[in-house]
């Protein structure tokens, strides 16, 4: 189907709006009033505009409180209406939105919205253009889409049909079902915006918290579905007001729109991408550093060995069980500082996870960073991550671990970490909904409740995206924190090990550095907890955060913070799902104190 979006939905003036639309793919615009208003553009050169960047634009919006007035008011909104109308013939639009009056003049009475909304279209008719009625949910007497169709019908005019926004609907808690009654001709447009699902004033809502489809609580795709029954043809159209967005850069964020539209037309059906497929486990995560020394100190108190060398570049691969990481020191290092750059995922068909990547929008990364190297499909995401899909020692698939040669090491030690239980990836602050609906979609993770937790500076959020069998597990982050060398903006790497009393005192043994945990958590741990003889001191001596859901407990302490980075030790039961957020607002506040225990 043809895509579309509303002005109001992307940052900047009205041509930035236009060519970030036009440059991620959309078809056509919605076009806000305020934005041709505020620009320096007459309506025929944004509509010359548009033709070259090969937009149409589908919906001039908004006509405010038109209808069920008294006659003298309707005389004045008629001719209000026709400076309109003269407006949308320059600017070669077809179709106006006409929003359900919030005016404290309108009358409780249908049958005068019904005449007066007919003699509207009458008027429109004449410039070539249709009207279309759409029910705000917070209009004084028509608030449900319903209720709104019954008075278009009752006006019974072929320039006079019906818009359907998913927010409004789906924010009044109306069954879309009832959609599926209105003949599919007369849904003049259809607006498309998800919202996570809050107790609060309706309008309030939809100006500040619509969402993408799939980024928030409503079921948009069922309503689609609904719509599609019914027999409509016209554009889906994104229309969303958001806080972030309207801050965010144009350009990203029209990709991330377009992505969930691709996304939502694949899930009722109407396209076929390729399919998800999702990784298996985590093959590697790559950390670039300039500074090798640190952060080797950090790797060998840990427990890793340096087992290969990249045959070509300045990286390392330090590997303990199914732990991989790449420690990379070649020019990215010199210029980012310490940081998680990339992500190995094993992938049960590399080439086919790329492909899915590509047809959702995500940057294809070259398949070779170097002539030499195994032939990766990578991809970037969001935050500039990059993603490679592996196939690790895998007969007849090129294998990344061909590109490094071994080196003498000493044999690993016992009872260390055996593999990557989670990576936390902290998002810039703009890309929170994105980075989810990223990885939900493209990736074919499963994403978890989101969750906030306290920082001493401010509140940090998070959210899981997982595969089922728990092999993959990121946890996406955002949060502001006063400077970047503190917990709330770094990325971290969690470590499985099956003894972290163990673990945690081999690593300080051998020189590492952790958070130190203040003596109250450990008062208020007894008071929840019955820790065994000795436990509650071993955590207290190591930093060591305890929590339990049903099915199990969780024990994780942290390494000091190089960069951007740093490690968690994590021993995790099998049954426990949650990541410690319990604990991250104590974790956060020793971050910003750092007070290591040597
Ligand atoms: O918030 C508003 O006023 C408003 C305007 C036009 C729309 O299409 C809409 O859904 C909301
Ligand atoms: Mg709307």
């Amino acid at each position: 189907m043809r895509t579309s979006i509303a002005t109001v939905s992307l940052s900047g003036a009205l041509t930035e709006k236009l060519t970030a639309a036009a440059r991620a793919g959309f078809d056509g615009v919605e076009i806000f009033e305020n934005d041709l208003l505020a620009s320096p553009l007459t309506p025929e050169e944004v509509r010359a505009r548009c033709a070259d960047l090969g937009l149409s634009i589908d919906l001039y919006q908004p006509m405010r409180d038109i209808e069920a007035v008294p006659s003298e008011e309707f005389a004045r909104n008629l001719r209000r209406a026709e400076h309109k109308l003269r407006l949308m013939e320059r600017l070669g639009a077809d179709t106006v939105l006409v929003c359900s009056s919030v005016s404290p003049l309108a009358e409780d009475d249908d049958a005068l919205a019904a005449f007066q909304l007919r003699r509207l279209a009458e008027l429109a008719e004449g410039f070539g253009i249709r009207v279309a009625y759409e029910a705000l949910a917070w209009g004084r007497h028509v608030s449900t889409y319903d209720h709104a169709w019954r008075i278009v019908e009752a006006a019974d005019h072929p320039a006079l049909g019906t818009c359907l926004d998913s927010f409004h609907i789906l924010a009044r808690g109306s069954d879309p079902k009832g959609i599926e009654d209105i003949p599919g001709e007369k849904i003049f447009f259809l607006q498309l915006a998800d919202a996570p699902l809050m107790a609060m004033d309706v309008l309030q809502w939809s100006r500040h918290y619509r969402c993408f489809p799939g980024q928030g609580g409503f079921d948009v795709a069922g309503l689609v579905g609904h719509v599609m029954r019914a027999g409509y043809e016209g554009p889906l159209s994104l229309e969303v007001f958001n806080d972030v967005f309207r801050q965010a850069e144009a350009g990203p964020t029209a990709v991330d729109a377009l992505r969930s539209l691709l996304v939502l037309q694949e899930s009722v059906g109407l396209t076929e991408p390729p399919a998800p497929v999702v990784p298996t486990g985590v093959a590697f995560a790559e950390l670039v550093t300039p500074d090798v020394e640190p952060l080797s100190e950090i790797l060998e108190a840990l427990g890793f060995a340096r087992t290969a060398r990249h045959r070509s570049k300045p990286v390392d691969l330090w590997q303990q069980g199914e732990a991989r990481l790449l420690l990379n020191t070649g020019p990215a290092a010199r210029r980012d500082g310490t940081q998680l750059a990339a992500v190995g995922l094993e992938s049960p068909d590399p080439a086919g996870a790329a492909r899915r990547a590509e047809a959702l929008l995500a940057p294809v990364l070259p398949r070779r960073r170097a002539p030499e190297d195994a032939p990766l499909d990578a991809v970037a995401a969001p935050d500039g991550t990059e993603l490679f899909f592996c196939a690790t020692d895998r007969p007849g698939l090129p294998s990344w671990t061909g590109d490094f040669e071994p080196v003498a090491h000493r044999s690993p030690v016992a009872g260390g970490v055996h593999r990557i239980d989670h990576l936390a990836l902290t998002q810039p602050w703009h890309q929170f909904d994105e980075a989810t609906l990223f990885h939900h979609s493209v990736l074919g993770l499963g994403a978890h409740e989101s969750v906030d937790v306290a920082d001493p500076y401010g509140l940090l959020r998070s959210r899981a995206v997982t595969n089922t069998d728990g092999s993959v597990r990121i946890a996406l982050g955002v949060g502001a924190a006063p400077s970047a060398d503190e917990g709330g903006r770094a990325q971290h790497i969690a470590l499985a090990t099956d003894d972290i009393v163990t673990a945690a005192r081999r690593f300080r043994d051998a020189g590492g550095c952790l958070l130190s945990i203040p003596a109250n958590y450990y008062d208020d741990l007894a008071a929840r907890y019955e820790p065994a003889d000795g436990e509650l001191e071993a955590y207290r001596e190591l930093g060591i955060l305890y929590d339990r859901d049903a099915d199990g407990a969780f024990r994780h302490c942290y390494t000091e913070t190089i960069g951007r980075l740093f490690f968690e030790l994590v021993q995790r039961d099998a049954g426990y799902r949650g990541y410690g957020a319990q604990n991250a607002p104590v974790r956060l506040a020793a971050q910003h104190v750092r007070r290591p225990v040597r």
